[in-house]
């Protein structure tokens, strides 16, 4: 039996909550009147009817946003970080609505949810800095009489894909640059979490962001998902696109972005080894792999995906992380106590449950969890097992190499843990794999520190930490994992051009 929930009642601002996309400053259905319902993945139940809009809104949206263009970056750097502070005020302000939004659409619990908030307020708060500093450069020159001079740009209009496992943060990673470099955008809002990035369009109006410079289209997926990414792709008025997702999809973005030749950062899927060598600090150690692990139960693209563990400790360290993950309390994320919620969807479970039985066939035992199941704070969906969206936290020992949890992501509250024996046969293994996005490694032994570090193919290490994700930080990966970087220094400059001008006859 489907149910609806009253989100509105659950705001103190009600006026937060909008079912309509926010195209040039107006909100808006789809204009062929088509919704998708869009449902809480802790309890089923519906929170609304989203507009399920066709291509030709996406590239209406994309003309408001290159009719906006000129106005946005001709103002001076500062009256843009104005913006983005006030901004970065709003949110703080506003917390407790926009995780309790983010909690219900997307189920991570409310105390992470609102974590997340201020992680996403972080990159307005530090692109509002850098956008200040976006400095040029003087070269010298062999002819004379000539002088060179490099300035900074705003590339144009840019299309943001943005995934629900971060339903604010991964909006304001990509926007907060974009606008402090003087661009204009058109989010395309991920099917299960809209709410989130159209609460953040409700911020932008009240601050005063110009219309048309934020712009926020919905679909749901599909067919008018995949127009919406080939409007993006290949409307000429767009010159950028900033993409966050999987692997398969940025391939398909990339292929598609061909024919108008886009600048393109893609932070895609990752398959993080989590190394915890024989010297480590066990109990550090499991800290940090929970940390990594069951962060918005596993569905992070830097999760620890493979965890390896030196033979001398191995049963120690699985006996300590078993106690830890048995001590959880999964449930509906609003419920006070919930340390872990459900995954976004059911296709997010079978994914977990296939990893767990296929390695359970090949010789892995479970110590703890390994089912599906509704717990008792989510029971009011009335919902069967097979239609939950909640899988128990489990580790698994023993796990065998050829295991599909060893070469896929799992996205999911999973914790394999394999055997190793040597440095070299570990980074080896870490390495085996087609993407590059984040890896981890304990150890007390400072040489191994620098040597392991430097050996990851990865674009992030973290170092006695299961904790890498800041605004200040490059954000991004090698191989398969994308490129480009964001947050961090260079961050803004995914978002602009370098311009030669070269003046003669001094
Ligand atoms: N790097 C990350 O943070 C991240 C985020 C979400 C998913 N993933 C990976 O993707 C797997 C599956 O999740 P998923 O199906 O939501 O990922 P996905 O790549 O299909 O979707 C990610 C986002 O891309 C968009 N999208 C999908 N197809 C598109 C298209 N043709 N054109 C334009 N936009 C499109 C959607 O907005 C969606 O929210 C996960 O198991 C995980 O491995 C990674
Ligand atoms: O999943 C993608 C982003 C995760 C993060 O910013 O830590």
């Amino acid at each position: 039996m489907s149910k609806t929930q009253d989100l509105s009642a659950l705001l103190s601002d009600a006026d937060l909550f909008r079912s309509q996309g926010y195209i040039n400053g107006k909100w808006v259905g789809a204009t062929d009147g088509a919704t998708f319902p869009l449902t809480n993945p802790a309890t089923g139940a519906k929170l609304a009817d989203m507009p399920h809009m066709p291509r030709g809104q996406v590239a209406e949206a994309i003309d408001a946003a290159k009719a906006a263009l000129p106005a946005w970056s001709a103002l001076t750097a500062y009256q843009r970080s104005a913006y983005l502070l006030k901004l970065h005020g709003l949110m703080e302000q506003h917390v407790q609505d926009l995780g309790t939004i983010l909690c219900v659409e997307n189920g991570k619990p409310l105390t992470e949810a609102k974590g997340e908030i201020a992680y996403g307020a972080s990159f307005l708060q530090w692109n509002a800095a850098e956008g200040l500093r976006t400095y040029g450069q003087t070269i010298p020159s062999p002819f004379p009489g000539t002088r060179n001079m490099v300035i900074k740009q705003p590339i144009g209009v840019c299309g943001l894909i943005t995934p629900w496992n971060f339903p604010n943060a991964m909006i304001t990673r990509k926007m907060a640059p974009a606008l402090a470099a003087g661009c204009t955008v058109v989010i395309k809002a991920p099917a299960e979490t809209p709410l989130s990035a159209l609460a953040m369009a409700v911020l932008c109006e009240r601050v005063g962001i110009p219309a048309g410079v934020v712009n926020v289209v919905c679909m749901d997926k599909g067919d008018r998902e995949a127009a919406a990414g080939l409007e993006l792709c290949e409307n000429p008025k767009v010159s950028k696109i900033s993409f966050t997702g999987s692997t398969p999809v940025g391939r398909l973005l990339m292929q598609q972005s061909s024919s108008t030749l886009k600048k393109l950062s893609f932070e895609l899927g990752g398959n993080a080894a989590f190394i915890i060598f024989d010297d480590a600090d066990l109990e550090t150690a499991v800290n940090g792999v929970i940390a990594s692990k069951f962060r918005a139960a596993g569905q992070t693209c830097v999760c620890a995906n493979r965890i390896f563990v030196h033979s001398k400790v191995y049963t120690q360290f699985a006996n300590l992380l078993a106690e830890k993950v048995k001590a959880f309390k999964v449930g509906d994320g609003m419920t006070e106590g919930v340390t872990i919620g459900p995954l976004v969807n059911q296709r997010g479970v079978e994914k977990v449950e296939r990893h767990v039985k296929d390695a359970v066939s090949k010789g892995a035992k479970i110590l703890v969890g390994g089912e599906r199941f509704t717990p008792s704070s989510a029971s009011n969906s009335g919902s069967e097992a097979k239609e939950t969206c909640f899988f128990q936290p489990t580790v698994i020992i023993d796990v065998d190499p050829s295991s599909y949890v060893a070469s896929e992501e799992t996205f999911g509250p999973l914790a394999p843990l394999f055997k190793f024996e040597t440095d070299e046969e570990v980074i080896q293994r870490a390495n085996s794999t087609e993407v590059g996005l984040a890896a981890y490694f304990f150890t007390k032994d400072l040489g191994r520190s620098n040597r392991v570090a430097e050996a990851l193919e990865v674009g992030m290490v973290g170092v006695n930490t299961g904790v890498i994700a800041q605004a200040c930080i490059p954000f991004g990966g090698v191989k398969q994992s994308g490129f480009g970087r964001e947050g961090g220094p260079g961050g803004i400059n995914e978002f602009q051009i370098e311009k030669l001008i070269t003046i003669g006859g001094i």
